[in-house]
């Protein structure tokens, strides 16, 4: 590669078991456990991540040096990793979708454009293959902005006080619960997850280490079993897994006990609600903290003092990029009837043109058009607008978004259909 001379760009086989190919995988799990400052391998976390890598089948690109003094020649100065997975993007539909993870770059390497070779690989690579859409979640705000990425969901982080002022207004009916241990409730949490990939605008796959964590057979951040998570599940009346919530007593951080929710899913507003009257009645637990509650949350709505809740932080979650435009536009739900050339300028050149969008009973026909712009934005701002987390009007009031008066009021009235995304996937 002339651009980067003395580097070789390549993958490396996830699947192999011996011999110089494994040194070179086992190598580029421990550059990434570098990268992010983690711990190295031993056995236990070299097989772990083997097998979760394998099991989602993901494509592993690195760059390696052509010649090293010191340094591991098997090591990679750059990582990346993408696998295939599915998006809830609304109205029931799933895009396959490219999940993008493990992008690291070595400190002696930085700011040359490694990131920049590996992305755009990759993103040609997952266009050519027929992916409507790219996600990844971000380690700083300021980077994948100029690869089409834009901020699509966001997170909240709460602390719910759950002493005598927790009280619901009209508690749900009493459903049947279990806690069991939660290599048992798994399967459960399983089932509970596909319906809700099925169904909630903004969910996204899990990857394969999701077991792990969940079951708490291993704590990728400490690097040991995590022996304190418990799980309840919440069975239908024909003893069907209807919602699941996965927690752990973490003790009395300050004077107040509190307890961690890991997980909490529920098929059913009234499910959601049963669970959280479980966890609020526990014993010896003052406060329930939790990173993952939705921007818009029944709960709040449900206890009669709304100051129990406190939102800790507001979070950006999942990033998403449109790779083909026609096949996403056409996939999501729209509102009312319109007809706006949307004009998009992308760098790398996936979205870029002019595209008619008529829509027409809330579904979108989307073609190439020579006509003038009604609105006009860059790719990482139709990555925002596409799962309806930001409204037409707010991304046009932070100028990001411009055309005239009526092709903004139309389009508003076509894309804005609700509801808000909720993604809770991380990877
Ligand atoms: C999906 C994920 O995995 S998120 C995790 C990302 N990884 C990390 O945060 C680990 C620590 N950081 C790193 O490993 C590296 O610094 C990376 C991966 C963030 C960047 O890698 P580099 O190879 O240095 O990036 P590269 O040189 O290709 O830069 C590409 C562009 O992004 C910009 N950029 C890169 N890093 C940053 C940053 N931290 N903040 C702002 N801009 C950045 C560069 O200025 C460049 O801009 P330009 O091409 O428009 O001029």
């Amino acid at each position: 590669m002339t651009e980067h001379p003395g580097l070789t760009f390549a993958t490396v086989d996830v699947d192999a078991e011996e011999g110089p190919e494994h040194r070179r995988l086992v190598a580029w799990g421990e550059a990434v456990s570098r990268g992010f400052y983690q711990q190295r391998f031993d056995d236990q976390r070299r097989e772990l991540w083997l097998h979760h890598t394998r099991a989602d089948g993901a494509v592993l690109r690195g760059a390696w040096p052509a010649t090293t003094g010191l340094a591991d020649p098997d090591t990679p100065v750059a990582t990346y990793a993408s696998w295939a997975g599915r998006i809830n993007v609304g109205g029931d539909r799933l895009l396959d979708v490219d999940m993008i993870s493990d992008i690291t770059v070595a400190p002696t390497h930085r700011r040359r454009g490694l990131l920049r070779r590996l992305i755009t690989d990759d993103l040609r690579d997952a266009a050519a293959a027929g992916f409507p859409l790219a996600v990844l979640t971000v380690s700083e705000g300021t980077i994948y902005g100029r690869f089409g990425f834009g901020p699509a969901t966001r997170l909240r982080e709460v602390e719910v006080d759950v002493r005598h002022r927790f009280a619901l207004h009209s508690p749900p009916d009493e459903g049947t619960l279990e806690l069991v241990e939660p290599e048992v409730a798994w399967p459960s949490m399983q089932q509970v997850f596909a319906r809700h990939l099925e169904t909630v605008r903004g969910a996204l796959d899990r990857p394969s280490f999701y077991s792990m964590i969940l079951t708490g057979t291993y704590d990728w951040f400490e690097g040991h079993p995590d022996t304190k998570m418990r799980a309840v599940v919440h069975l239908d009346r024909d003893g069907r897994p209807d919602g699941y919530a996965v927690f752990k007593h973490i003790g009395w951080p300050d004077d107040r006990a509190t307890l961690e929710l890991r997980d909490l899913l529920a098929l059913s507003p009234d499910v959601d609600l049963r669970l959280w009257r479980f966890v609020a009645d526990l014993d010896l637990v003052h406060r329930v903290r939790w990173r993952r509650a939705p921007a818009e949350w029944p709960l709040e709505w449900a206890v009669t003092d709304p100051r129990v809740v406190t939102t800790t932080k507001v979070n950006d979650m999942l990033w998403l990029r449109v790779l083909d435009v026609p096949a996403a536009l056409q996939a999501r739900p729209w509102g009312a009837d319109g007809d706006v050339v949307v004009e998009v300028s992308d760098a790398l050149g996936h979205a870029d043109g002019r595209w008619r969008v008529t829509v027409r009973d809330g579904a979108a026909g989307v073609v190439p058009s020579t006509d003038e712009p009604g609105v006009r934005m860059t790719a990482d701002v139709l990555g925002s607008l596409y799962l309806g987390g930001v409204g037409v009007r707010t991304l046009h009031d932070a100028r990001r978004l411009g055309g005239s008066p009526a092709a903004v009021e139309t389009f508003t009235a076509m894309a804005d259909t609700g509801p808000a995304p909720y993604c809770t996937t991380g990877f």
